[in-house]
């Protein structure tokens, strides 16, 4: 990367803005899901051992520039505090005096977490009055909040014009994993892209076309192609006016030699839900009333024999409705697939394939696992990230 690391600069007694995702699931005013907060330890417990002190600044949800006492970042503070196993402060402003004494009474060494940065206006403005009032509060500004790089708001991209910005080691590996993946990758190299939309996957597909030995299509973008390709699909997920697209998608896998597949047989129900009377049946047999939810046992082995095939594996989107039990088995067999295939680097792009995964028990046999959903997205295709642009340059 040719972003300055923490890693290479001097941290002792400096005070540290670090922005961290700690963007995570909440039940009951607790962590659900601890992934991502997990995933930052490392550049914490290194700003400590180095003897900063450590601010870190996240948003909680999208509470669109007000306070909204159930996305305080109090629960998240306590409970990076257990993992840490030490005492973590919180203050409940995220700039202005209440911030600046509680950085103040700051030991080497000690930890603070700001307040959700998003009861702010300017944040997601990219106010760079607010961005300088972040600034005010440090000497060194890391950037660690890769799942948040893909926004240009006040405290991933304006504050690094403030003071010396550096990548975190999460940020670091992500981009690493992501970019070696992307520019130098071990063949063959296959993709796989599942969810729910051909619109959202249209950059990712269009520039992994340029990269990939194979690209697998699943879920619910896959039945557009089927449709593209002349079959009925039924009732099931379909975006007419991206079937000329699709058969675009189509036509470049051809011209520039990539192996296209798509299901060849799918599990159809007559309802989306789990009590839905189902059927497996052949792409070229999806009743008119009835809509397909999952790819079905001979495509689950033929896209399984593609993975072990291959060196690479960049993974995104669920293969079905996996959050259904009658339609998660694509998905899991998929899953399966990578945590068997011992040769294989599989990326999972995060959001609800790194769900899927971890639904699964299968999350630790990945090679790695993004912690970012919309940025991973946005960095496969090919998009610069606000948040990464902002950092120094190395020297
Ligand atoms: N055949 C299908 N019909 C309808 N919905 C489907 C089908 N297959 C998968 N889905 C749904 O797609 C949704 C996920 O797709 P979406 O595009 O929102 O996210 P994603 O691809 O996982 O992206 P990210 O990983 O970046 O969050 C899941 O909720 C899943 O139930
Ligand atoms: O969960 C995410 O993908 C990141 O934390 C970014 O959140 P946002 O989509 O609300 O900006």
């Amino acid at each position: 990367m040719n972003k300055q690391s923490m890693r290479e600069i001097d941290l002792k007694g400096k005070r540290v803005f670090c922005r961290v995702d700690f963007n995570v699931p909440m039940k009951d005013g607790n962590v659900a899901d601890d992934t991502r907060i997990r995933a930052a330890l490392p550049t914490i417990q290194h700003l400590t051992d180095a003897g900063a002190k450590v601010i870190l600044a996240s948003h909680l949800g999208r509470p669109k520039g007000e306070v909204v006492e159930e996305l305080r970042l109090t629960p998240v503070a306590e409970h990076l505090g257990d993992l840490l196993g030490k005492d973590v402060k919180k203050v409940d402003e995220a700039y202005g005096e209440k911030a600046q004494n509680a950085v103040a009474e700051l030991e080497d060494g000690d930890v603070l977490v700001l307040e959700n940065v998003r009861f702010y206006p300017g944040e997601e403005k990219n106010d760079p009055e607010l961005a300088k009032e972040f600034a005010a509060l440090a000497d060194v500004y890391v950037n660690d909040a890769f799942g948040a790089a893909h926004r240009a708001h006040a405290s991933t991209a304006g504050i690094a014009q403030y003071l010396p910005a550096v990548s975190g080691l999460l940020m670091e590996k992500e981009l690493d994993v992501l970019g070696k993946a992307l520019s130098n990758p071990e063949r063959p190299f296959t993709a796989i892209i599942g969810g729910a939309k051909v619109k959202d996957k249209i950059g990712v597909i269009d520039n992994l076309l340029d990269n990939v030995d194979n690209l697998i299509i699943g879920g619910g973008l896959a039945y557009t192609f089927l449709k593209a390709q002349g079959y009925e699909v039924g009732k099931s997920l379909l975006e007419e006016d991206k079937i000329d697209l699709a058969n675009q998608f189509i036509k470049k896998a051809e011209d520039k030699g990539v192996k296209f597949y798509m299901p060849v047989d799918v599990i159809v129900a007559d309802d989306f839900s789990d009590s839905a009377n189902t059927k497996e049946v052949g792409i070229d047999s999806i009743p008119s009333d009835w809509e397909a939810l999952d790819i079905g046992p001979k495509t689950r082995e033929l896209y399984s024999d593609v993975i072990k095939d291959s060196k690479l594996v960049i993974w995104n989107g669920p293969m079905g409705v996996f959050e259904l039990e009658t339609f998660a088995n694509g998905t899991k067999a998929v899953g399966q697939a990578l945590a068997d295939a011992e040769d294989t680097y599989s990326v999972i792009g995060g959001g609800d394939s790194a769900a899927a995964v971890e639904k699964f028990g299968l999350a630790d046999q990945m090679s790695h696992i993004s912690t970012g959903g919309g940025a991973s997205l946005e960095f496969m295709e090919g998009k610069e990230l606000p948040g990464v642009v902002a950092l120094n340059d190395k020297e």
